[in-house]
């Protein structure tokens, strides 16, 4: 099978987590020691979020006095691509010896129309309280909005169309290669009035990046890992309710936060909706779990599912190196 899993950006820094290079990487190797079951049975594409580390990037590039200009989201997404991409890369090396594991810096492109560049939604740096929050979108010209109990810095973040480096990402694919990509859910770019892949200031969703990129390559499963167990009804409230089993129209009719989990159904009913494959959305220690039907919430045309017996099964066989 041929599975594109997303690994949430709290996964690697959790919130209030101090962002040092050490615990990052240490939380690398725990996100790479619950996928690497994934790896050893399936072809695994594995992307990642970026939105605490694209943040902090800002903040230091902002306290850079010997800069002209900050350095842009465009150039600070790649920056966190090389960042996260390595720490995924040595971790899956190391977790799977033998495999070939490469991690790409690429691009997504997106329309320079998107109304998103004129509504920041993404979350993006370090948690704050409210007044925090405000006096800093105040002093630097920063939209910020509420995150569950926090407020955080929001910039745009346009919506996915093509990651630009789809068909070498198939050609490493089927060279048995498992593959690192659409960090941060691509570095965002246009292509301008001449036709030219240019760089734009937004960071893009990495779930609905994936849910593109999933489908482009055909792929059996999507699977949006994160730190909850599962979607829930009524998230937050007494009467809170573990969806276990969905299909795209039922999830559409209940309403999910822009920035956290709003983005993540959207991806998961869209990739769905167009595939007639398997989305899941869960914890990122359940994601073999998941694929058994025993875990998360999993999404099909049906809303039905019993394991990864009712995908397409037959072991995936490893080429041969030589
Ligand atoms: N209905 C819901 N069910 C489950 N989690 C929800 C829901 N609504 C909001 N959330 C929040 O969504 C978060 C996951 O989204 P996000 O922070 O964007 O994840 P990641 O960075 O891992 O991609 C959870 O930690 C949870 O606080
Ligand atoms: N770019 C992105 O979606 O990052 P997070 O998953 O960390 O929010």
């Amino acid at each position: 099978m041929r599975i594109v899993a997303a690994l949430g950006g709290n996964a690697l820094l959790e919130r209030g987590q101090r962002p040092d290079a050490a615990l990052q990487q240490a939380n690398a190797v725990r996100a790479v020691h619950a996928l690497a079951p994934l790896a050893e049975r399936h072809e695994l594409i594995l992307t990642h979020g970026n939105g605490p580390q694209v943040g902090l990037l800002a903040l230091e590039s902002a306290a850079d006095t010997s800069l002209t200009v900050p350095y842009p989201f465009d150039v600070l997404g790649a920056q966190t691509q090389g960042m996260i991409g390595y720490w995924l890369l040595q971790a899956l090396q190391n977790a799977l010896p033998g495999r070939q594991v490469v991690a790409l810096i690429n691009q997504t492109l997106v329309s320079a129309a998107d109304p998103a560049f004129g509504n920041p939604t993404k979350f993006v740096g370090p948690v704050y309280d409210e007044r925090t929050a405000q006096e800093l979108a105040a002093s630097r010209g920063w939209s910020v909005a509420r995150d569950g109990d926090h407020w955080r810095r929001v910039v745009p973040s346009p919506d996915p169309q093509r990651v630009v480096e789809t068909r070498l990402i198939r050609q490493l694919l089927s060279s048995g290669a498992i593959v690192v990509c659409a960090g941060g859910g691509g570095v965002p770019v246009i292509r301008n009035e001449e036709g030219k892949l240019q760089g734009v200031e937004a960071v893009i969703d990495k779930d609905l990046a994936t849910a593109k990129l999933a489908e482009a390559l055909e792929a059996d499963a999507l699977l949006l890992l994160t730190d909850v167990p599962a979607v829930q009804r009524g998230y937050g409230t007494a009467d809170a309710e573990v969806i276990s089993r969905a299909t795209p129209a039922a999830l559409r009719r209940e309403d999910f936060p822009a920035g956290s989990m709003g983005p993540k159904v959207e991806a998961v009913c869209r990739f769905v909706e167009v595939t007639g494959d398997l989305g899941a959305i869960g914890a990122l220690e359940d994601a073999v779990a998941i694929l058994d039907g025993k875990a998360g919430t999993v999404v099909t045309p049906g809303g039905d599912y019993g394991g990864s017996e009712d995908l397409r099964p037959g072991p995936w066989v490893r080429p041969d190196p030589s």
